[in-house]
């Protein structure tokens, strides 16, 4: 990415921000609430158009961008009449690519003992977990994740560093907006803004 720039609202959010995001790498995303940290994701997953600047994918095969990509975003996009299961199910025959089934994937993220309960039901932490569990139903290359630890208690944050560090051993990539600590040792700080 370079030179991107967003503007929201005829605001001028941010400018002149680029890096470079390879194989086995995470990039953790800074900067103060309203700096522009969603709306950087929003642009790299194609759902808001860049003011400037350049967002290219190297050695994809043409594949578009949205079959490359995994969000993870503020608003989880479960369906809270459906279980747990059910959500991963749905989500991996929409994604494709298929990886875990539904029940291997709810038991690696801690919630085996909820596979059949309605999301509705399910806790802030628990309805996360079943968010994060979706990256691993489905393979995709590049995650991007949005405040990936909020809601979650300490051993689940544990977890999930370890599903990054898993995704990254295998040649993944990861962007993750954050205020916190991601616990990844080689991820990039990129800050945008003040
Ligand atoms: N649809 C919109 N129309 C106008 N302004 C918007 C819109 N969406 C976001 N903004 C503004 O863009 C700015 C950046 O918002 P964004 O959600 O990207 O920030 P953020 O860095 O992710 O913040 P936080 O840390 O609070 O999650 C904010 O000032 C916000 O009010």
């Amino acid at each position: 990415m370079e030179n991107l720039a967003c503007r929201r609202g005829g605001r001028l959010i941010f400018e002149d921000v680029g890096f470079r995001l390879g194989n086995g790498e995470a990039i953790a995303l800074t900067g103060r609430n309203g700096a522009g940290k969603s709306s950087l994701i929003a642009m790299l997953c194609g759902r808001l158009r860049p003011e400037a600047g350049v967002l290219r994918i190297e050695g994809a095969d043409d594949a578009p961008l949205q079959e490359l990509i995994h969000l993870v975003g503020h608003r989880d996009g479960l369906k809270t009449s459906l279980s747990a299961r059910e959500n991963l199910d749905f989500a991996q025959a929409l994604l494709g690519d298929a990886a875990l089934p539904a029940d291997a994937a709810l038991e690696r993220v801690g919630l085996a003992h909820i596979a059949e309960l309605p999301v509705g039901y399910l806790s802030a932490g628990q309805r996360r977990r079943v968010a994060l569990a979706r990256l691993l139903v489905s393979r995709r290359p590049f995650w991007l994740l949005d405040e990936p630890m909020s809601a979650l208690d300490i051993s689940a944050q544990a977890m999930l560093t370890g599903l990054m560090e898993a995704h990254l051993g295998e040649g993944g990539a990861i962007l993750a907006a954050t205020h916190g600590p991601l616990g990844l040792d080689g991820a990039t700080e990129v800050r945008i803004g003040p």
